[in-house]
């Protein structure tokens, strides 16, 4: 693919659980120049996750005052928590030509789409359903109930593919990474 030709926004979707987050961790062990937008969200931590490395973990009157204020440059509410990318960094990166990867679920793509009408949108989606009840569940990060709630959502996000510019199946982490990192431009 030519340089000039590469989507400068790239954005990367997919149902709870179906490897999103393990994908990026891969492509930015080989390299960590490559620039991820650093969310906000009302969800808890998980054990190990760090604010302003995973997520910007705010209250839910510091969102009401995020989204009031235009901060986000889009935002959704995924499986009773609400989640947003924070603009002023996004459009700072696409300014000064470095590539930029999102990572958010449907209803934030859709406002991408909307907002960017050159970014790409990449659909991941799990070999199989049962692969992506076993991933998510295996996972144990959320009660039963969430894992209930994001599943519904997940059949959602399954049928949007459609939507997409290009759809990965994550089978081997390995392989995903290396498809993204050619389409994000990190060379
Ligand atoms: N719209 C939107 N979705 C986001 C954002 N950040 C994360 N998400 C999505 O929110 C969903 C839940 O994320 P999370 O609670 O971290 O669970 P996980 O993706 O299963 O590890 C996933 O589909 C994420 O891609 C954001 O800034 N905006
Ligand atoms: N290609 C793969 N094959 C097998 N297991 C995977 C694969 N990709 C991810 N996983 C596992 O699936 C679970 C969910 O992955 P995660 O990256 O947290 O998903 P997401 O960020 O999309 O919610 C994790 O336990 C992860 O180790």
């Amino acid at each position: 693919m030519p340089p000039d030709s590469r989507p400068r926004l790239t954005v990367l979707s997919g149902p709870s659980g179906v490897g999103k987050s393990t994908v990026v961790a891969h492509m930015r062990k080989a390299h960590p120049e490559l620039w991820l937008s650093v969310s906000a969200t009302t969800r808890r931590p998980r054990p190990g996750e760090k604010h302003g490395v995973h997520y910007f973990f705010v209250t839910d009157e510091e969102m009401d005052k995020l989204i009031a204020n235009g901060e986000l440059l889009e935002w959704a509410e995924f499986a009773g928590n609400r989640y947003g990318t924070p603009r002023t960094a996004v459009l700072e990166r696409l300014e000064s030509g470095e590539p930029v990867l999102l990572e958010i679920d449907l209803q934030g793509a859709r406002q991408v789409r909307e907002s960017m009408s050159d970014a790409m949108l990449v659909f991941l989606a799990p070999p199989s359903w049962e692969e992506l009840v076993r991933r998510l569940t295996g996972r144990g990060t959320e009660p039963p109930e969430v894992i209930t709630r994001r599943l519904e959502a997940a059949r959602i996000e399954l049928a949007a593919e459609p939507e997409f510019d290009m759809t990965l199946v994550n089978t081997s982490v390995e392989d995903v990474a290396r498809e993204l990192l050619a389409l994000v431009a990190v060379v």
